[in-house]
C-alpha cells in the first residue's frame, strides 16, 4: 500500500515527537516511525533509567555514612538489585508511556511502527508500504559501539543496553572506557558492591577538561576503591562468563585482573547505516553522521536531521535543541542556529562535573588573556553542612573584555549551580553581572559571585 503525508519523521528520539507535534499543529499531515522504543536512547536505555540507578546508588553510599550524620540502623547496608532494577524500570517505563500517550493524542500525527528505509529521495519502503512525503525529519539516534576485538565473539559482554538488564550483582565488574558511559556506570555499581576495574586508552584521564578537574575526578573514584588503568588499550578479550580477561596495549596491569561481567564503552555509533541514506542521496560525514548545516538541513534540501545521528552534539539537551532550531527553519523565521549553542555538559558521577563553554585549557590556547577564580567545595558553606566537600568550582573569563569564557563544577549540586553562569553567557552579559549579585544563603551558587570577585 502507498501511503503519503505532508512531514516524515524518522525516529521518535528527543526531538522527533516535539517536531511532530508542531508541524501537525501547523496543519501538515505528520507520521512519526518508531522501529523500536518511543522516547529512544534517553527515555529507555540512557538518561532516564542511569540516573535513576545513580539514584539509588547515592542512598547506598550515604546510607553507609548515615553513622556520620547522627543516623543509626542501617550499619548493614545491602543493596537489592531486583529491587534497584524494578524502580529504575518503573521510572523509564512511566516515561515511555507518556511519550506514547503524547504521540498518539497530538493532532494530524500518525504514529506508525517499523523500520524506515528510503527507496528514493521521496520514499520510503515500511514493511510492504511505500511511504511519500514532501519533507523527511531524521532523528534515528545511535547505538554503542562494539569494536571487532578478537575474543569478542565468545567473551560475554554488556553494552549500556544490557546493563540495564542487570538483575543481580557483578562480583567484578570489568569496564572497558573511562568516559560518560564507564564512569557513571563504575561508579554506581562500585556503590552497589561491586569490585569495579575501568580499563581507559587516553594516558591522561578525561582529557578534554583540565588536568586539575580530571585528577580531581579521578582521585575521588579512586578513594571509592575503583581501580582505574590509564593508557591501556583493550585490544582483546579472553575467557569465559563469570571469567573474563582483558588484554591491552600500552598498560598491561589490567591483565592481572579477572571478571566476571565486561561493559563496553567505547563510544556510540550513529544508527544511520540502514536507513538508504545513499539511495536518498544523503551525504554522510567520516563517521557516518548526517552532514547538516546550522539549520540541520542536510544535503538534500527537503531532509533534515536532528540529535545524535547529526554529530553536532551527543546529548538530550542538544537533540532537543535541534528540534527548537530545525522547527524554526521549517515554520519560523530562521533565526536559531546550531552554531549559537553554548557548549554544556555533565558527568553523572556523584558529586557531579558540570561543565560549561570553554575549559581553561582551550580559553588559553586561543591566545587571550585568561583570568581564573576557582574555589574548593571544603568552603562552600552547603557543601560543608551537607557533608559532601569533594570538588572545587573554577571559572574562566577573558580580562579584557569581561566575558565569561566557561565553567567548571565538580561539587555537590554543581549541575545546578552552573546554570546562572550559562544564562550569562547567553545574555551576553559581563562576569560582573555574576560578581555583583546577591545570590541566595546557604547554597552552591551563593559561592559563585565570590569565586568571580577572586580571578587571578
Ligand atoms: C547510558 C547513557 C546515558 C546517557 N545519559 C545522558 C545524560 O545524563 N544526559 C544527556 O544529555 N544525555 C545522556 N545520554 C545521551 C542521550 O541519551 C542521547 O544523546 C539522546 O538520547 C539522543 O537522542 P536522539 O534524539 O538523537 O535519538 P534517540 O533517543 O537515540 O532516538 C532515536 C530513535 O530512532 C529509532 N530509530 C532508529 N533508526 C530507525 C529507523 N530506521 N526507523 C525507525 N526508527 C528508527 C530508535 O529506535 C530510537 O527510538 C546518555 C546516553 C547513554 C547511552
Ligand atoms: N552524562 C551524560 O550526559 C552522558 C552519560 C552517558 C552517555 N552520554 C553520551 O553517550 C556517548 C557515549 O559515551 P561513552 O562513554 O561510551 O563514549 P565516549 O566517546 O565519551 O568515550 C569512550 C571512551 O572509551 C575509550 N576507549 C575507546 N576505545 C578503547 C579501547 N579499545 N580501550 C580502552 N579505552 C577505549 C576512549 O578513549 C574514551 O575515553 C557520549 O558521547 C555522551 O554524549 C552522556
Amino acid at each position: 500500500m502507498n501511503q503519503r503525508f505532508d512531514a516524515v519523521v524518522i525516529g521518535a528520539g528527543q526531538a522527533g515527537p516535539p517536531l511532530a507535534e508542531r508541524l501537525g499543529k501547523a496543519g501538515r499531515r505528520v507520521a512519526v516511525i518508531e522501529r523500536k522504543l518511543v522516547g529512544g536512547t534517553c527515555v529507555n536505555t540512557g538518561c532516564i533509567p542511569t540516573k535513576a540507578m545513580v539514584a539509588s546508588a547515592y542512598v547506598a553510599h550515604m546510607a553507609g555514612r548515615a553513622h556520620e550524620y547522627g543516623v543509626r540502623g542501617s550499619e548493614d547496608t545491602r543493596v537489592d538489585m531486583q529491587r534497584v532494577w524494578e524502580r529504575t524500570q518503573g521510572i523509564s517505563g512511566k516515561a515511555r508511556s507518556g511519550v506514547e500517550q503524547w504521540l498518539v493524542g497530538m493532532p494530524n500525527v500518525t504514529l506508525l511502527r517499523g523500520h524506515a528505509r528510503f527507496e528514493s529521495p521521496t520514499t520510503l519502503r515500511f514493511g510492504e508500504d511505500l511511504i511519500e512525503a514532501e519533507s523527511f525529519f531524521i532523528n534515528v539516534g545511535g547505538r554503542a559501539s562494539v569494536p571487532d576485538f578478537p575474543g569478542i565473539h565468545d567473551v560475554p559482554f554488556l553494552t549500556n543496553t544490557g546493563m540495564m538488564e542487570l538483575r543481580e550483582l557483578p562480583e567484578h565488574l570489568m569496564i572497558v572506557g573511562g568516559s560518560y558511559i564507564g564512569l557513571e556506570f563504575g561508579q554506581m555499581f562500585r556503590r552497589f558492591g561491586s569490585k569495579v576495574t575501568i580499563v581507559e586508552r587516553s594516558q591522561r584521564f578525561l582529557p578534554r577538561e583540565d588536568a586539575d578537574v580530571a585528577d580531581a575526578v579521578l582521585a575521588m573514584l579512586r578513594d571509592e576503591g575503583i581501580t582505574v588503568h590509564l593508557g591501556a588499550e583493550c585490544i582483546a578479550l579472553e575467557g569465559k562468563a563469570g571469567a573474563i580477561r582483558i588484554k591491552a596495549r600500552g598498560n598491561q596491569l589490567c591483565e592481572q585482573a579477572v571478571g566476571t561481567h565486561l561493559l563496553l564503552a567505547v563510544g556510540r555509533q550513529p544508527n544511520t547505516d540502514d536507513l538508504g541514506l545513499d539511495r536518498a542521496g544523503v551525504a554522510l560525514d567520516e563517521r557516518g553522521n548526517i552532514k547538516v548545516d546550522d539549520h540541520g538541513r542536510s544535503s538534500v534540501p527537503h531532509i533534515w536531521a536532528m540529535g545524535d545521528c547529526n554529530g553536532k552534539g551527543a546529548f538530550t539537551h542538544t537533540s532537543y535543541n535541534d528540534f527548537e532550531i530545525v522547527a524554526d527553519a521549517v515554520l519560523g523565521q530562521g533565526r536559531r542556529r546550531i552554531s549559537g549553542r553554548i557548549q554544556a555538559y555533565s558527568l553523572f558521577t556523584d558529586p557531579p562535573l558540570a561543565r560549561i563553554g570553554m575549559s581553561e585549557q582551550e580559553a588559553r590556547k586561543s591566545g587571550r588573556e585568561v583570568l581564573v577564580g576557582t574555589r574548593p567545595m571544603a568552603r562552600v558553606g552547603r557543601a560543608v553542612e551537607r557533608g559532601e566537600t569533594v570538588g572545587f568550582m573554577k571559572v574562566v573569563v577573558d580580562g579584557a573584555s569581561k566575558e565569561l569564557l566557561g565553567a567548571a563544577i565538580f561539587g555537590v549540586n554543581g549541575d545546578e549551580a552552573i546554570h546562572c553562569l550559562l544564562d550569562t553567557m547567553y545574555a551576553k552579559a559581563p562576569y560582573t553581572t555574576v560578581s555583583e549579585a546577591v545570590h541566595i544563603h546557604p547554597t552552591v551558587a551563593e559561592l559563585l559571585p565570590t569565586t568571580l570577585q577572586s580571578l587571578a
